[in-house]
């Protein structure tokens, strides 16, 4: 059983079909990079992933599972930072973690996660006072405090600096080598060629193609197979 499947996934919103039928996998201890131009369907499909919205038809699991409904041990096995990182703006982020930390049986070391992630050097300032980065990185935090078999990042990078992009490049990386499953959204060629091991290409609600890195690129770059697939053409 892989760790996250997604199946025939169909999601429209009114006239969009946002999802026309995705099909790709993640497997437990590897990296999967979800590609896309905007609008591919990206976040449509961790959204569902999550039960945060419901497909009309076709099958999303995780661990088994359906996410839609599904019961408060499921979802506490499953870590997630998304684009707008949805945290509590009069908080400061230790205050934060603490408080997300006491809700888990066996969550990480809120202060060990906040070293790691540079945390500490803004730790009285509250969450709505942040730079944009500064909040991603309090954003990944929330998403592995609780030591998830799962961990859904969108984009989880964008806007930082390049020394906290390598660092959460590492982090990323120790997640899977942890037995994480880890499903990354990004539009980071870079970031897909160092850290992930799967990559799935997605346009217009489909995926175009899905697989190990080095069968889905062959002898070309991640960035000419993206544009071919994509509609662009090879640059
Ligand atoms: N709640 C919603 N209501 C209406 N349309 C939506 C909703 N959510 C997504 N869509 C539409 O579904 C399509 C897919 O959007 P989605 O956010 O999944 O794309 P994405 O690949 O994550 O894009 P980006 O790279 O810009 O983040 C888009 O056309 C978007 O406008």
């Amino acid at each position: 059983m892989s760790a996250v499947e997604v199946r025939d996934l169909v999601k429209s919103f009114g006239a969009t079909r946002a999802l026309d039928g995705a099909n790709w996998c993640a497997e437990a201890g590897r990296v999967t990079a979800v590609l896309g131009p905007n609008g591919a369907g990206k976040s449509t499909t961790i959204e569902c992933l999550q039960g945060l919205q419901r497909p009309d038809s076709g099958l999303a699991q995780v661990l088994g599972e359906d996410p839609w409904g599904a019961s408060a041990e499921h979802r506490a096995r499953v870590g997630l930072m998304l684009q707008d990182g949805g945290l509590p703006s009069m908080s400061t982020p230790p205050a934060l973690l603490a408080h997300l930390a006491s809700m888990y049986a066996d969550p990480a070391d809120p202060s060990a996660l906040s070293a790691r992630l540079g945390i500490d050097d803004f730790a009285r300032t509250i969450v709505r006072r942040l730079s944009g980065g500064q909040r991603q990185r309090v954003a990944l935090a929330t998403a592995l405090i609780g030591r998830p078999d799962v961990l859904f990042l969108d984009e989880p990078t964008a806007g930082m600096d390049p020394h906290t992009r390598l660092d959460v490049w590492e982090i990323v990386r120790e997640q899977a080598a942890g037995g994480a499953a880890v499903v990354l959204a990004t539009h980071s060629f870079e970031e897909a060629d160092r850290v992930a091991d799967d990559i799935v290409i997605m346009d217009r609600g489909r995926v175009r193609t899905s697989g190990p890195r080095a069968e889905v690129a062959g002898a070309k770059s991640l960035e000419d197979v993206y544009f071919s697939l994509t509609g662009r053409g090879e640059r």
